[in-house]
C-alpha cells in the first residue's frame, strides 16, 4: 500500500456500496429523503470518535464498540450509521499505516492529545480510501495545523514506499512486525497481496439451509423480499448479499431460510461430510457448523454440539430452533481438569465424525475484526498452538475405527495449522490423511487448489482464511 495513487480520489465508501434504496424496498417519502440527504458530518465524527476510542483506548472489540456507540446514537439515519461503521472499521485496518503517515506529516502528531490525534487519524483514513482532501477537510473539524498535515500525507507516502522492504510492509500491511514476518515467510512475493485482501471489506455470505430448501430456491425468495445476491463461486449453498442490509430483519432469515457464514467456513463444514449416524462438534461455539452439519444429516442421527461457553451454547439452541434442527445435543463442557474426560467419556471410540473447529488466532478473519491483529501477541499465539494440540488430541479419543477427524482453524499460519496436524501424526499412526480433494469433489477440488488440506484466503479464493484436514482413523 501506501502508493501515491491511495490519495487519488476514488469511489467514496458509501456511495461505492451502498443498495439502491429501490431494489431493497419501497422507501416512504421520509425516508427517501433522508437516504439522499447529505451526511451530518459533526454527528457522524462524534460517533466514529467515540466507537473508535473505545477499541483504541479502552481495549474494547471494535464489533461491540460500533454496537455500543451506535445504540446511543439512536438520532443518525442509516446512511449516517453506515458511514460510521465504515470510517471506523477501515481506520482500524489501516491504523498502523495511517499513524506513521502522520507521524511524518505532522510535526507534533505525537504530542497531540488523544482525540485530537483520533480526529486527524479519521481524516487521514478518509484520504487513505479515496476521499478529497477539500472535502475531508471541510467535514472533519480540524484545526488549521491539522489540516495542513493532511496536504503532505503523499509526500509521506513516498516515505514510506522508500524504505526497505523489511521495513516498508509491516506498516504498509498495517500488521504487527511478528505477524507481518509470518505473512512474508508463508506468502513470499504474495505477502502484500495477501495483507491487502485481509484489509478490504469482506463480502456478506450466507449459507442457504438446505434442510428447508436448495441455494435457488432462496434466492428467488429473497428476491422477493427485494435483496439482490450472487452465488457463491465455491460453496454450492452459499449466496453473496449484493445489497447490504441487516440480514436479521429478513423475513427468510427469521424463518430459519437462512444462516449468514462465510463461503469459507460453509467448505470446511463441507469436509465433515456428516452422515445420519453419531457426530461430534467438539468446539460448536453459537453453532455455525453445527446447523450445517444438521443439514447433511437431513436432522437424523445425534449430533452432539459441544463447548465450553455457556452463552455461545444458548445462542446455538435458539439458532436450531429457527432453522428447525432437531438432531443437536448442546453440551457444556468443562475446559480443564478430570471432569472432562468423564463428560467425553459416553462418546469414547463412537463417532463417525468429529470436528475440531478449534479456537485460534483469527488470522483469516482480519477483514471482519480489523482489531484483532493489534491485540495478538507471539505469546498469545504460542498459547492458541498448545491449546490446538492438547484440543485435538483430547477430542480425538472419540472417533471410532474407521471415523474421521476434521481439524479446522480460521488462521492462515502454519504453525497452527499443518503443524498441529503433524506433530498429531507424528503421535497417532493410526491415522492418515485423506486428501481434501476426495471429500469437495474434482471440480470443487480444481478450484480450491492443489494440495491435501484445504487452505483457503482472501487473496486467492476470496473467502476468509480457514485451513481444514481430515484425517482417517484405522479400522
Ligand atoms: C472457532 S470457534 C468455533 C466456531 C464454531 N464452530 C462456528 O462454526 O461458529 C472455537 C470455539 O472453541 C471453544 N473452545 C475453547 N476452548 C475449548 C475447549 N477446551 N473445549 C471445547 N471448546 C472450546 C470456544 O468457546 C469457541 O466457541
Amino acid at each position: 500500500m501506501a502508493q501515491k495513487s491511495r490519495f487519488r480520489p476514488t469511489a467514496r465508501h458509501s456511495a461505492k456500496k451502498s443498495p439502491a434504496p429501490s431494489k431493497r424496498k419501497k422507501l416512504t417519502a421520509a425516508e427517501k429523503e433522508r437516504s439522499t440527504r447529505p451526511l451530518r458530518e459533526d454527528l457522524v465524527l462524534q460517533a466514529c470518535l467515540e466507537a473508535y476510542a473505545l477499541v483504541r483506548h479502552e481495549g474494547r472489540l471494535s464489533d461491540r464498540a460500533l454496537d455500543f456507540t451506535l445504540r446511543r446514537k439512536a438520532n443518525l439515519y442509516s446512511s449516517e450509521r453506515r458511514a460510521v461503521a465504515e470510517r471506523v472499521y477501515a481506520l482500524l485496518r489501516r491504523q498502523r499505516t495511517v499513524d506513521f503517515l502522520l507521524s511524518r506529516a505532522h510535526p507534533r502528531f505525537e504530542t497531540l492529545d488523544a482525540s485530537r490525534q483520533d480526529v486527524l487519524r479519521l481524516a487521514a483514513s478518509r484520504m487513505l480510501h479515496g476521499e478529497l482532501l477539500g472535502d475531508v477537510v471541510r467535514t472533519s473539524s480540524l484545526a488549521s495545523s491539522d489540516a495542513s498535515a493532511l496536504s503532505a500525507l503523499p509526500q509521506a507516502a513516498a516515505a514510506l514506499e522508500a524504505l526497505p522492504e523489511k521495513k516498508r510492509f509491516p506498516i504498509a500491511a498495517s500488521l504487527p512486525d511478528f505477524l507481518a514476518e509470518k505473512f512474508l515467510a508463508l506468502y513470499g512475493k504474495d505477502a502484500a497481496r495477501a495483507a491487502e485482501a485481509m484489509n478490504e471489506r469482506a463480502p456478506l455470505t450466507i449459507r442457504a439451509n438446505l434442510l428447508k430448501e436448495d441455494r435457488d430456491a432462496l434466492a428467488k425468495r429473497l428476491g422477493a423480499e427485494q435483496v439482490e445476491v450472487k452465488p457463491t463461486p465455491l460453496s454450492p449453498m452459499g449466496l453473496h448479499l449484493e445489497t447490504r442490509l441487516n440480514v436479521f430483519s429478513l423475513t427468510s432469515f427469521r424463518e430459519g431460510f437462512v444462516e449468514i457464514q462465510d463461503e469459507g467456513s460453509q467448505l470446511l463444514g463441507m469436509l465433515v461430510d456428516a452422515p445420519p449416524t453419531r457426530v461430534v462438534d467438539a468446539c460448536a461455539g453459537a453453532g455455525g457448523k453445527t446447523l450445517q452439519l444438521a443439514a447433511q444429516m437431513k436432522n437424523r442421527g445425534d449430533l452432539h454440539a459441544m463447548d465450553i461457553d455457556e452463552r455461545r451454547l444458548d445462542d446455538l439452541k435458539k439458532r436450531a430452533r429457527r432453522a428447525g434442527v432437531h438432531n443437536v445435543r448442546a453440551q457444556h463442557i468443562p475446559a480443564e481438569g478430570a471432569e472432562v474426560d468423564a463428560a467425553l467419556e459416553p462418546l469414547v471410540g463412537k463417532a463417525d465424525r468429529v470436528l475440531v473447529d478449534a479456537p485460534c488466532s483469527g488470522t483469516g478473519t482480519f477483514r471482519r475484526k480489523p482489531d484483532a491483529r493489534y491485540r495478538l501477541t507471539p505469546e498469545e499465539l504460542e498459547h492458541h498452538v498448545a491449546r490446538q494440540k492438547l484440543l485435538l488430541e483430547r477430542f480425538s479419543r472419540m472417533v471410532k475405527p474407521g471415523g474421521r477427524l476434521i481439524y479446522g482453524t480460521c488462521s492462515v499460519l502454519r504453525e497452527e495449522n499443518e503443524a498441529v496436524i503433524e506433530d498429531f501424526l507424528s503421535r497417532h499412526p493410526e491415522y492418515t490423511v485423506r486428501p481434501v480433494a476426495e471429500l469437495l469433489g474434482a471440480e470443487l477440488a480444481a478450484k480450491v487448489g492443489p494440495g491435501p488440506f484445504l487452505r483457503i484466503a482472501p487473496h486467492t479464493h476470496g473467502t476468509d482464511g480457514f485451513f481444514g484436514a481430515v484425517l482417517v482413523r484405522a479400522k
